[in-house]
């Protein structure tokens, strides 16, 4: 029997096979009031901050999802929100030394790295899965504060968005993964402000193991800027979490 998620989820996946509208429309992008709860945006729809061309490669992508291959994956600020305290509980479980040096107070405010910044100035991105293919496509617009050398992205900031989209191929594709080994080959600089794509493909699993692998080329594919490997190691063999729908269920109750 489908869990409530699972259910949920393939609700959601009819409306998009359907045609019918993102579930939460994508609404005036502008800095959220204290009040208000951070996490009832979802930043993988298009704001004004996104350029034509990031706007155009969604419209594209969200074609591809009409037919079921492709699959458009939410993004929140906050984890919590992501109907996952399971989730967090068993991290803070399978970890309970370093658990116990959390600094609980602080946890409220805690943020995924990629959605702390302000809109347009840091990480934009969205990002598409297929399932028969166990491949993440992320479209990645990076804003001026993500510079190293002046007038190109910083390598950390290229890292990072490896790591998230390698990362969420291994934990849709696999479950609970953290990342083990990260290799990345730095071929090119890309310029500031430039859009790319982040092709992740899931080469293997091996016991607990998830090798996946990556490039990131210019939208036009003549650029091949870098190429990443990485390992992930699953933390739940036994236990099941369906964190397949649990990600493409995300959104907060409305
Ligand atoms: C609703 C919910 C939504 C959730 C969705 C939203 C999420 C929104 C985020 C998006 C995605 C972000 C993605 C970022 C993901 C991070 O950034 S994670 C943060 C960075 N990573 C870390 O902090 C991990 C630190 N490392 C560790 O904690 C531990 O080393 C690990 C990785 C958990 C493994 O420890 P362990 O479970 O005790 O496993 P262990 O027995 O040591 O190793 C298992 C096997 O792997 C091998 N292995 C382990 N490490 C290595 C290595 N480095 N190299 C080679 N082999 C290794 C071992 O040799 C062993 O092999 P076998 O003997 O079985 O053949």
């Amino acid at each position: 029997m489908l869990g409530r998620c699972a259910a949920r989820a393939l609700g959601a996946l009819r409306g998009l096979r359907e045609g019918a509208p993102p579930a939460r429309s994508p609404g005036p992008s502008r800095r959220l009031l204290s009040s208000e709860k951070v996490s009832e945006k979802d930043h993988s729809l298009p704001k004004p901050c996104w350029s034509k061309d990031m706007r155009l490669l969604f419209d594209q992508f969200m074609k591809k999802c009409e037919d079921g291959s492709w699959i458009h994956l939410p993004s929140y600020e906050d984890i919590a929100t992501q109907r996952s305290q399971d989730f967090s509980t068993f991290i803070h479980a399978y970890f309970p030394t370093a658990s116990e040096q959390i600094n609980k107070e602080k946890l409220s405010q805690g943020r995924i790295f990629t959605r702390s910044f302000e809109d347009g100035l840091g990480f934009e991105y969205v990002m598409f899965y297929n399932d028969a293919e166990k491949r993440i496509v992320c479209v990645f617009q990076g804003g001026p504060h993500l510079q190293g050398m002046p007038g190109f992205f910083h390598g950390g900031a290229i890292a990072t968005m490896i790591d998230a989209t390698v990362g969420m191929n291994a934990i849709v594709s696999g479950g609970i993964v953290m990342t083990a080994n990260l290799n990345i080959n730095f071929k090119r600089p890309i310029p500031l402000c430039s859009i790319v794509l982040i092709n992740s493909q899931l080469d293997k699993i091996e016991g607990r193991k998830l090798l996946v692998s990556c490039n990131v080329q210019s939208v036009d594919e003549k650029i091949l800027y870098t190429e990443a490997t990485s390992l992930f190691i699953k933390l739940n063999p036994e236990k099941e979490f369906h964190i397949k729908e649990l990600v493409l269920n995300s959104a907060p109750p409305a």
